[in-house]
């Protein structure tokens, strides 16, 4: 299993977002968390496309989108468009949520779904097969730095389960309060793709990116 830190731009200072994504970057780190906002859905608005569109001319990183916002299918093709790798929309936020996977992999992009945390992992009874990837939320979303709920730990471990039961290879990304507390937990109950936000950006973005890419690095080659 391949094992990636997704920093999450809400953390970063964005007067100086391209020079703090350039720094987690030329640490080796390959994913980059994004998330988009609207209000209704999370309290807080963050940003939309334009500002994705501007990222995307200057980095490489994969583009792990999450979309936080009521009704997402109506954002699918913006977001694709805007330079997203990875689009993922929430389960309790999509009536249709099997087709907007579907649209999602016909623009070519790669799905996930994502659950609150007291959302039942039974509503992935019908989609796991058709997702490459399932974040669950450890903090209730909206805002960074908040504090892991723990008894996500659980859940994470049994979305793992299920998914070894069912012979698949789909990715848990975890996403809230992950930090050095709460890593070790995430990671041994079957979480392979981490988002932090918190504990990367900040005054030493550089150093906190590179921490965490070779502890993952380093877990990964333990466990192969
Ligand atoms: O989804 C989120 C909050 O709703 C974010 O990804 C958030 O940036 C995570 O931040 P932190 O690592 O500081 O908890």
């Amino acid at each position: 299993m391949k094992y990636e830190l997704s920093p999450s731009i809400l953390s970063a200072d964005f007067a100086r977002l391209g020079e703090e994504i350039k720094a987690v970057e030329q640490t080796g780190v390959n994913y980059l968390h994004i998330d988009v906002m609207d209000g209704m859905f999370v309290p807080s608005i963050s940003f939309g496309f334009p500002i994705i569109k501007s990222i995307r001319k200057m980095s490489n990183m994969v583009f792990d989108v999450h979309l936080m916002v009521e009704q997402p299918e109506r954002y699918i093709e913006e977001t694709a468009a805007s330079g997203a790798d990875i689009i993922t929309i929430h389960a309790e936020a999509c009536k249709h949520p099997d087709r907007a996977i579907e649209q999602i992999h016909q623009l070519g992009k790669k799905a996930g779904i994502a659950l609150n945390p007291s959302t039942s992992l039974h509503e992935l009874d019908y989609l796991l097969e058709k997702v490459d990837m399932v974040l669950l939320m450890t903090v209730n979303p909206g805002f960074g730095n908040q504090k892991y709920i723990p008894y996500c730990t659980g859940k994470v471990k049994e979305l793992r389960t299920m998914i070894e039961e069912r012979g698949l290879q789909t990715d848990i990304e975890v996403d809230g309060g992950i930090n050095a507390a709460t890593i070790d937990a995430v990671l041994e109950a079957g979480a392979n793709i981490l988002v932090a936000g918190s504990a990367v950006f900040g005054k030493e973005t550089a150093k906190n990116a590179e921490k965490y890419r070779k502890l993952l690095a380093d877990y990964q080659e333990n466990h192969k």
